[in-house]
């Protein structure tokens, strides 16, 4: 069966509220199209406001980012239960500036990855490497690595249903796109791994993005090759560029 694509906007920390909804009533119509699955990754604090903006519409809601504890004395963090509370379908975990700024490690993204799943959030886990991992030639073994420690303890029916989303850090926000033939590569490649963990089955089933500045000219290319199933937006998904990357046909 064909894999549905999925195309994620990741807003970072970017959008007031008030802006948040005004950025929802201008999009709403540029992304209405059922053929994808269109998700908007939102700040915390946004969520609220974009799931009652976007009532009615296509439009999914996710978040940035997740704690891995159910409650308590954790300032600043939230809660699966609160995402799940707000209308929170998906949740972008181990973003490559997560693990740069907030020193996230494969072992938290793996209990983040874990509790998502608990709560029915579905994971957007993300991966890449550093532009000097790719000159060392150790690109796939460093993904491989964060694919496994990521997903241990994930099983086979929950890994059919989650998103990895394949980011080249340094094609991140420095519109250096990677090539089609660089992006499908790897994310055959982390398709490959998922085969090895679990099965044919589970790796025909899972999807997996390419993110780093994806525009409107990049994304039709893109989301042809045979392993890229949609894609982790940044930049782009704040304007109305981003309608035409969701009907990139
Ligand atoms: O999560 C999204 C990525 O970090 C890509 O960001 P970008 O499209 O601005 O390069």
């Amino acid at each position: 069966m064909a894999r549905k694509k999925i195309i994620a906007g990741n807003w970072k920390m970017n959008k007031t509220p008030s802006e948040a909804v005004a950025l929802v009533e201008e999009l709403k119509p540029l992304v209405a199209n059922d053929e994808v699955d269109v998700v908007f990754c939102v700040p915390a604090i946004d969520i609220v406001p974009v799931v009652e903006a976007a009532k009615g519409t296509n439009i999914q809601v996710g978040a940035e980012n997740m704690y891995f504890e159910e409650s308590g004395a954790y300032t600043g963090e939230i809660s699966p239960n609160m995402l799940v509370d707000a209308g929170v379908k998906y949740v972008v975990l181990g973003h490559s500036e997560r693990r740069e700024y907030f020193g996230e490690t494969n072992e938290d993204v793996n209990k983040k990855v874990l509790k998502a799943f608990e709560h029915g959030i579905t994971p957007i886990m993300c991966c890449g490497e550093s532009l000097e991992q790719r000159e060392q030639g150790v690109t796939m073994d460093f993904i491989r690595q964060q694919v496994k420690v990521g997903f241990q303890n994930v099983t086979a029916d929950q890994a059919k249903t989650a998103v990895i989303a394949y980011e080249p850090i340094w094609a991140i926000g420095t519109g250096k796109t990677a090539t089609t033939e660089q992006a499908q590569e790897v994310c055959a490649g982390i398709r490959a791994c998922i085969a090895e963990v679990y099965d044919d089955a589970t790796a025909e089933a899972i999807r997996i993005q390419y993110g780093g500045s994806v525009n409107a000219s990049t994304a039709a290319d893109l989301f042809a090759q045979a392993d890229i199933d949609g894609g982790l937006v940044g930049g782009a998904s704040l304007k109305a560029d981003f309608g035409k990357i969701v009907n990139y046909k």
